[in-house]
């Protein structure tokens, strides 16, 4: 297992200047994920969720401010797992899997024998030849989930992974990530619309307000690990999901009605 990692963002802006008006997206955000924590980030459409992971992530260079990546020599620090196309559609299971090994320099025979462990860890041992056009939605996110997490990166970075997929294939592969993560501790930070959940996954929801994306609440998840989806039920899980709601309503709602 990789050694977990701190990444740290200070005083982070972004403005893009690709179209004719220049987009201001971030505005001096700071923070800082624990090694080993699970931070979740919500947020209305729009407000920069994608643009400071993928800034944290070294993925986006940034206007102001600064941030510090672990340095681990030739290993890849961090792997990524996307909504969609996050599967390369010419390479089988095996092949995708293996190939973020690669990045990593690894041997041919501890690639296949890593990728192997964890596409059966994700449940498709039986598929490891089979194409992505081959495999349900839900699935080829199996693929990437097992690819991230089979780097060996100390840091895993999210955006909406389970965002494509049916609610009841997104219940169940939040319960498998949530076993996953628990099992590895690595430092995650994910994008989600999905106030749930960030509550069962996360130990910290971060909210974002509007553009440009400031923060505007930083929350303990106070439940104990390792979690269940029982959590749901509990009364606390509830308030939490209440809370949430309630801080995030009023910048939802503005930004659906085009303000
Ligand atoms: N490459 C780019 N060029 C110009 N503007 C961009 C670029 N990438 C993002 N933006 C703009 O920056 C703002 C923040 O985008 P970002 O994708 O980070 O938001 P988000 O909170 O992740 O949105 P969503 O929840 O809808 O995915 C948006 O207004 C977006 O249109």
């Amino acid at each position: 297992m990789a050694k977990a990692a701190t990444v740290e963002a200070r005083e982070v802006s972004k403005v893009f200047f690709s179209g004719s008006d220049p987009v201001w997206a971030l505005d001096g955000v700071s923070l800082t994920l624990d090694p080993g924590s699970f931070t979740c980030i919500v947020g209305p459409s729009g407000c920069g969720k994608s643009t400071l992971l993928r800034i944290m992530g070294g993925l986006e260079p940034l206007t102001s401010g600064e941030v510090r990546r672990p340095q681990s020599g030739q290993r890849v620090s961090e792997a990524f797992v996307f909504q969609e196309h996050g599967v390369f559609p010419w390479m089988t299971v095996l092949d995708n899997v293996a190939f973020g090994l690669r990045m990593n320099g690894a041997g041919a025979s501890a690639r296949t024998a890593t990728a192997r462990d964890w596409i059966s860890r994700v449940g498709l041992a039986a598929f490891e030849g089979h194409y992505p056009h081959q495999l349900s939605g839900g699935m080829r996110q199996r693929v990437a989930i097992a690819r991230a997490f089979a780097t060996g990166s100390a840091v895993l970075l999210m955006d909406e992974p389970l965002g494509a997929l049916d609610a009841q294939t997104r219940q169940l592969m939040q319960e498998e990530l949530l076993t996953l993560w628990e099992a590895e501790r690595k430092t995650v930070l994910m994008v989600t619309h999905d106030i749930e959940e960030a509550i069962l996954l996360g130990d910290r929801i971060i909210v974002m307000s509007t553009r440009p994306g400031r923060i505007t609440s930083d929350i303990a998840v106070p439940f104990p690990r390792p979690r269940t989806m029982g959590i749901e039920r509990d009364p606390a899980f509830v308030d939490l999901r209440h809370r949430i709601w309630g801080l995030l309503k009023d910048d939802v709602r503005a930004t659906e009605e085009g303000a």
